[in-house]
């Protein structure tokens, strides 16, 4: 995308009353466009400020798209109204968001199955969640306006799930939390980073914040969330190198190795399943269900209750977890090699995909090489 469409849409935004002070949009390798500062930024700077009159809502959605979509989602409101828009303003904004091309590598939902069928259970599983979603919402506004063509409903779907702002009104406070989101200009061009800016509204604008110093051409992120890996690549279609809140499931290696009434053992205490593997170490849930393969049924209460030291038990429950997380790597193993052999869809896809299996194969390691088995 050429650099004069983001000067067009900066004149514009300005015009409209948004204010970048100290920040400009960049292309950012691998990262489409991201924010830069132009100047050292201190900390607690005001860097952009974007009236509320410019952020698409339910609120300013068109009267006769909110009638016609009652019982829709404000996802599927927001993505129906970019279909059905046809302001020259609009197209200045269209005119920087990612084509539909880029959506089509990076976003597993327009992956071909057999490559969605490669990707982690967890990424699966979020993938199962937002592909319901989707059909829900195209059900809706398939039914409310016909004339609209699934493709684009589906490129305007994945806009608004990868661009919009949590932002509530008076008016939209009562809605599901899913709901309270907006879409607007400029704003929309921050990548993710863990410290982020820092990001407020009122009536009448939303404004972003330094949360720290940054140089000159210093790239300038916010916090999506404190999301894991899968949740960003299935959401928005990239992992992060180093994630602080990246974590794997255990659950297919643990669960299976328990008898039936340990499981009924684990479930009435609320420790069945959910178990986690992140950066540093697996969580307690998982060394709770483990003991429960070592120790007989007295000394696991015990521990439980705290009449009993953990550490006691730690070499018994590090070798189970240390057979876990071998059948872990083993099972990664085969998913890069199935990758490896994939022909389908593109090199970009598989690349992805692969890259995700080696960052699990990297934390399964780390886990594993800090126990003294
Ligand atoms: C809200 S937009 C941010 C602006 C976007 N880079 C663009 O060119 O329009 C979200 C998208 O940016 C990309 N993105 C955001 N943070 C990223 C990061 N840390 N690394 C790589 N890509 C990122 C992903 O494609 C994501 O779906």
């Amino acid at each position: 995308m050429e650099m004069e469409a983001v000067e067009r849409l900066l004149e514009w935004a300005t015009a409209e009353g948004v204010i970048l002070d100290g920040i400009k949009p960049q292309h950012l390798p691998g990262r489409g466009i991201g924010i830069v500062a132009t100047r050292r930024l201190r900390a607690d700077e005001r860097i952009l400020t974007v009236p509320t009159t410019l952020l698409r809502s339910l609120e300013t959605t068109p009267l006769h798209i909110f009638a016609a979509l009652t019982n829709a989602s404000v996802h599927a409101i927001l993505a129906a109204s970019m279909c059905l828009e046809t302001s020259a303003e609009f197209d200045i904004w269209c005119a920087v968001l990612p084509s539909r091309e880029e959506f089509a590598a990076n976003l597993p939902i327009c992956w071909p199955p057999s490559l969605q069928a490669l990707l982690p259970s967890a990424a699966q599983a979020i993938l199962a969640q937002q592909r319901a979603k989707s059909d829900r919402d195209w059900s809706a506004v398939s039914a409310a306006f016909p004339d609209i063509e699934r493709d684009d409903f589906l490129y305007a779907w994945n806009i608004v799930n990868s661009r919009t702002f949590y932002h509530t009104t008076p008016e939209t406070k009562g809605l599901p939390r899913d709901d309270h989101m907006v879409l607007q200009p400029v704003a929309d061009l921050f990548n993710h980073g863990a410290d982020g800016c820092l990001v407020s509204f009122d009536d009448e604008e939303y404004v972003f914040t330094t949360s720290q110093e940054h140089e000159a051409g210093d790239e300038l992120f916010i916090r999506y969330g404190a999301h894991s890996n899968d949740f960003l690549l299935v959401e928005y279609g990239f992992a992060l190198a180093a994630n602080q809140w990246d974590e794997a499931r255990l659950d297919e290696y643990v669960c299976p190795l328990l008898s039936e009434s340990q499981k009924q053992a684990l479930e009435d205490r609320d420790y069945w399943g959910k178990y986690t593997l992140d950066a540093e170490s697996v969580c307690y849930r998982t060394m709770t269900a483990l003991r429960l393969l070592c120790l007989d049924r007295k000394r696991w209460l015990a521990v439980l209750a705290g009449t009993r030291d953990e550490d006691l038990d730690k070499d018994v429950v590090d070798a189970k977890l240390l057979d876990v997380l071998n059948n872990f790597e083993a099972n990664i193993a085969r998913h890069i090699a199935m990758v490896d052999a994939a022909t389908d869809g593109t090199q970009d896809m598989r690349d992805i995909l692969r890259a995700r299996w080696v960052q699990m194969k990297d934390m399964v390691v780390t886990a594993a090489s800090s126990l003294h088995v």
